[in-house]
């Protein structure tokens, strides 16, 4: 390998890449994997959290790996399941989905899985997974109404963005705020780093000098 290691993210989701940079983690690459999201039989929400973000990473790097320039790159992949006990809520595509997960959220905490896989230049891979339990109000009709009206939910695991208009409806959060919105930047930036990824040189964060 010659110069410094690459870095993909195998990734479609701008709030993982956001996370990354806000770390002075670029990628050189953005390959986003796409594979069958849908559960397994009986699978646990933190189970498939981590077998999806396994798959992901592996998915990118059989597809990165034919271009040249990204054949000794390190690969990087997440997944976000939002979980009533084991129930497992869908990724909200629909308004009813939405309608749905909140009405589930609703007064009640509930847990949050993010995993974070990285396959190495070697081939190696490592996976972390960060379980955070969340506590929403109680959500009346108007507020319900209003976050549907947003569209903030879709696309999101449990029909929620806590980064949004939802930052307000969260009593408590134990765990991870960066793994909720959707990377775990103490966990990603172990693993990289750990295996010898440098963060970018000369980066300054944008929000430096602003309190
Ligand atoms: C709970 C929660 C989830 N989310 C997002 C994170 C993820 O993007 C999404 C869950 O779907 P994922 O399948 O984890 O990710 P994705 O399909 O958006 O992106 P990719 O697989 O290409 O990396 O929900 C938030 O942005 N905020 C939140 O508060």
């Amino acid at each position: 390998m010659t110069g410094r290691p690459k870095l993909v993210l195998s990734s479609a989701s701008p709030r993982r890449l956001a996370l990354l940079e806000q770390i002075g983690l670029r990628p050189d690459a953005l390959l986003p994997a796409s594979i069958d999201e849908e559960p397994l039989r009986f699978e646990r929400p933190r189970a498939l959290a981590e077998r999806l973000a396994v798959e992901k990473a592996q998915a990118s790097r059989t597809v990165g790996i034919q271009d040249e320039a990204l054949r000794d790159a390190f690969y990087l992949a997440a997944d976000t399941v939002v979980a009533l006990g084991r129930r497992i809520l869908p990724k909200a595509e629909t308004l009813e989905d939405a309608e749905e997960c909140l009405g589930l959220l609703s007064g009640r905490a509930h847990r949050v899985y993010t995993a974070v896989s990285m396959i190495t230049p070697s081939g190696k891979q490592r996976s972390r997974v960060v379980e955070s339990r969340v506590r929403f109000k109680h959500l009346s009709h108007r507020e319900m109404e209003s976050y549907l009206a947003s569209r903030e939910w879709e696309g999101k695991a449990g029909g929620y963005a806590i980064q949004g208009i939802a930052g307000s409806f969260i009593v408590r959060l134990v765990g991870s705020y960066t793994a909720v919105v959707g990377l775990p930047l103490y966990e990603t930036h172990n693993l990289l780093t750990g295996e010898g990824l440098q963060v970018h040189e000369g980066w300054r964060n944008p929000l430096e000098g602003v309190s």
